[in-house]
């Protein structure tokens, strides 16, 4: 049987060589506060790419100042970050991967001296600031920036993006009731709190005909947060919308641990994947070549997403090829004998 790792993998007009995806990390590594590329960011991205995996995704990558995690966040706010977000996408490009961003808004869990908001005035803990309520005016500047932050990915030269829907920021504190205590048509139902997401990607649509993946954390950890039903809606708007694959996490929304063990999160790809019938990407201690194979092989996932696994070893689908028996096609220093 052959491998389902290794087999290209189309997704609206994009192909992928392999199911192999560089899982999105925040370097923290922009000094100047301007949220421009440095040379690292390129280097970073491109010696995945040399290692040979099919999509490589950006950091989370701020669409307003406001909207950083920290000051070292890179940001999609405004026209001069084109520039080297490009490099990056060529850089990529160069050797067969597909490139990525991860569009995100912090929220409540941005650590700057500056005002921040969310959906609702409660700090994430003690550590952070009291965010601002968002009103009408401030969601709708806040969706524009989404959709402005899309049409420069595109002047990048991205193929796929994805919104940061996950970890506790911006859009899953609209989504969570843990977070969102609104009372006007941005909170209580879930519909209600499906709003600002539904509305952030109509106004990425507008400008984005590429394929659009969401990351959700799909588990709270609090028996007050979303539920599988909350979920399996969620999944089945994003559809209807258009969405072509959910990236399933977990966690984040409160400060509570989030357990872990190899391929933790795994089930909530699984889970909505049969249930809303979307492609889903698996994300969470996927470290085996045998591991990330089963879990294609058995429907559990369209797409596997390495995180650390990345950060350890570039070449970590040459060790995946190398476990599975996959000849793959190698960069040029495996031909000259690289083991
Ligand atoms: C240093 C670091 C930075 C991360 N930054 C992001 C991020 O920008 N966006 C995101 O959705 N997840 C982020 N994550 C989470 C990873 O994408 C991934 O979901 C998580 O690490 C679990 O996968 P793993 O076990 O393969 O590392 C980050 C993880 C690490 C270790």
């Amino acid at each position: 049987m052959s491998n389902k790792l290794f087999s290209p993998y189309t997704i609206k007009d994009v192909t992928l060589k392999n199911r192999i995806v560089m899982s999105p990390m925040c370097m923290y590594s922009v000094e100047s506060e301007d949220g421009k590329v440095q040379p690292f960011h390129i280097t970073h991205y491109e010696s995945r790419a040399v290692g040979q995996a099919g999509l490589i995704m950006v950091e989370s990558t701020a669409v307003t100042p406001e909207g950083r995690i920290s000051t070292y966040d890179l940001g999609i706010w405004e026209d001069e970050h084109i520039t080297g977000l490009r490099q990056i996408t060529e850089a990529v490009h160069g050797h067969g991967a597909k490139a990525a961003i991860q569009l995100g808004h912090a929220g409540r869990k941005a650590n700057l001296p500056s005002k921040i908001y969310s959906a609702s005035p409660l700090a994430f803990s003690d550590q952070y600031q009291t965010p601002i309520e968002m009103d009408q005016d401030k969601i709708n500047d806040t969706i524009k920036a989404f959709q402005d932050g899309a049409q420069r990915a595109k002047e990048a030269g991205f193929d796929i993006i994805e919104m940061h829907g996950a970890h506790g920021y911006l859009i899953n504190q609209f989504l969570s009731p843990l977070t969102n205590k609104r009372k006007d048509e941005y909170g209580g139902s879930a519909e209600n709190r499906y709003r600002f997401l539904r509305e952030v990607i109509e106004a990425v649509k507008e400008v984005w005909n590429g394929p659009l993946f969401v990351r959700i954390s799909a588990n709270e950890y609090d028996e007050n947060g979303n539920h599988q039903e909350d979920f399996l809606y969620f999944a089945s708007e994003m559809k209807k919308q258009g969405i072509v694959l959910i990236d399933c996490s977990s966690g984040g929304v409160i400060p509570v641990k989030v357990p872990s063990y190899p391929g933790y999160q795994v089930t909530y790809a699984e889970q909505i994947r049969k249930e809303a019938e979307i492609a889903t990407g698996a994300v969470g201690l996927i470290t085996s070549g045998i591991q990330a194979e089963e879990i294609l092989q058995n429907g559990r996932a369209d797409l596997v997403f390495l995180a650390r696994a990345f950060l350890r070893n570039p070449y970590w689908p040459k060790q995946a090829a190398d476990e599975l028996g996959e000849t793959i096609e190698a960069p040029v220093q495996y031909k000259r004998g690289w083991r």
